[in-house]
């Protein structure tokens, strides 16, 4: 069935699948082998956790799906939209207003305060700033709060803050003006496993409520449990 034009029988149109990947091919510059990933197929509002030992391309691939890497070959759609086709400028922007992206080492901006960091995707998109209720500054103080940030906190350098806190301020920034996709690369490798059980559970809840379906890789198979899907790169069965 054809994802596009795909109705229900009572003649209502479903939702476009979040992420549709067909035959992904990535090869790094002056490396000799091609990386193949698994297609990928993930519905809105769901979440996929993607596992491999290290090396077997994890964060290569949350690269392509957000558009920051180019694949060899196949194709990724985000939204219906086939994102691996469009020009740059158009996938930046696509990013900016549909994707909350959690890297391994944050990537806050170290000069801003924790609740500037996470207002910041408002800044970039007039579209996930329309999504904030009643402004960008709320919400994000919404965010902060339900994340356990203290108010005290919240006008502080992001580098004054605890590396667990950054991560959660790093989760926020990717939450605000609900974005439809959520991309986290190992953002708990960090955590003890009470903390890290507890971050994930509140990401996951946070993300429901926004319907906004995640993406989350991980050496660690021991989190599987918490997600709705798991799939797994390079040798692991
Ligand atoms: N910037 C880069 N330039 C060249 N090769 C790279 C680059 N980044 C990753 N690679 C190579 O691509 C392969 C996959 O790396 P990747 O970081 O995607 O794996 P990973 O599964 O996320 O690993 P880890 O769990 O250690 O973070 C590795 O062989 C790595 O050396």
């Amino acid at each position: 069935m054809s994802t596009e034009t795909a109705r229900n029988q009572s003649g209502s149109s479903i939702p476009e699948p979040a992420i549709v990947t067909r035959q992904l091919a990535f090869r790094w510059p002056g490396q000799t082998t091609t990386t193949a990933f698994p297609d990928i197929r993930l519905a809105q509002g769901e979440h996929l956790f993607l596992h491999g030992p290290s090396g077997t391309g994890k964060s290569t691939l949350l690269g392509l799906l957000a558009g920051m890497l180019a694949p060899e070959s196949g194709t990724i759609e985000l939204l219906g939209q086939p994102v691996s086709r469009l020009k740059a400028g158009t996938r930046d922007r696509f990013r900016a207003n549909h994707m909350g992206v959690i890297f391994q080492q944050f990537n806050l901006v170290p000069y801003l305060s924790a609740l500037a960091n996470v207002t910041l995707p408002c800044r970039l998109s007039a579209v996930r700033r329309t999504r904030t209720s009643p402004d960008p500054e709320t919400s994000a103080a919404d965010l902060l709060r339900q994340l356990a940030i203290p108010d005290d906190h919240w006008h502080k350098g992001v580098t004054e803050l605890s590396v667990g806190q950054q991560q959660r301020v790093a989760a926020a920034r990717a939450l605000i003006g609900a974005p439809e996709v959520i991309l986290a690369d190992e953002p708990t490798s960090a955590l003890d496993a009470d903390n890290r059980d507890r971050f994930l559970d509140l990401l996951l809840a946070l993300a429901e409520q926004r319907r906004s379906s995640v993406v989350f890789v991980s050496h660690d198979r021991a989190l599987a449990s918490h997600f709705h899907h798991q799939q797994a790169l390079g040798a692991t069965p």
